[in-house]
């Protein structure tokens, strides 16, 4: 992360702390309540420029036996910390993303994922994640990445006609 950051403002119209976040796209893999394989994460705005959301380690996540595949983590790990820029303002997409893998996460556990901003420079957003178990002294993972904030219409135009909710989008709605 660079020496000269911005100062961080939390955006005047974003969620407040303990709130639900509106989902990035309805049929988003990671948090999308209309996608028919994805993860379906909630999301809740944390304090500060955080995100916490909740995943039940389900047996269709599996990659070795009875743990999670890396995956499903890396993507859960993704959105979640995908969705802090909209804390402060302007969507961001994923640019880079590193994952420590440090422990198994078996089939039927809950994971608890936190992702939290570390800073900003310009249109750049340093995210980190952690996750665990159940007792946050002991993360199962943790997760580094870089989202550069965009301008939405303009970055999906070429690409929205392929969209499961191409009609909505195309017809001005929803708003991502
Ligand atoms: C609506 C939001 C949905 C979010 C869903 C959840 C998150 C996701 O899964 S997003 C999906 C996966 N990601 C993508 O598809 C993104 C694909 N990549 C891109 O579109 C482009 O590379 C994009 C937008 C990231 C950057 O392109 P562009 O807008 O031209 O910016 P660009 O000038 O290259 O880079 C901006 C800054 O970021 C830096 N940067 C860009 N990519 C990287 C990288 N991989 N590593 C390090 N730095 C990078 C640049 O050096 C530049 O830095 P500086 O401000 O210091 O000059």
């Amino acid at each position: 992360m660079p020496d000269e950051l911005d100062v961080l403002e939390r955006h005047p119209k974003t969620s407040e702390p303990g709130e639900l976040m509106r989902p990035h796209n309805m049929t988003c893999f990671g948090c999308g309540p209309e996608s028919p394989h994805g993860l379906h994460l909630e999301m809740y705005a944390g304090e500060g420029f955080s995100v916490d959301a909740k995943m039940p380690v389900q047996q269709w996540m599996e990659g070795g036996p009875g743990v999670i595949h890396g995956g499903i983590l890396s993507s859960a790990f993704d959105d979640v910390m995908g969705m802090t820029p909209r804390l402060i303002g302007p969507a961001a997409v994923t640019a880079h993303l590193q994952v420590d893998f440090l422990q198994p996460i078996p089939v039927g556990k809950t994971l608890h994922l936190h992702a939290e901003i570390l800073g900003k420079q310009r249109r750049k957003i340093y995210v980190e994640g952690v996750a665990h178990l159940g007792d946050p002294d002991r993360p199962v993972a943790r997760a580094n990445g870089l989202f550069v904030q965009i301008d939405v219409r303009a970055h999906f135009a070429d690409h929205v006609e392929n969209s499961a909710k191409a009609a909505e989008y195309l017809g001005g709605k929803p708003q991502l």
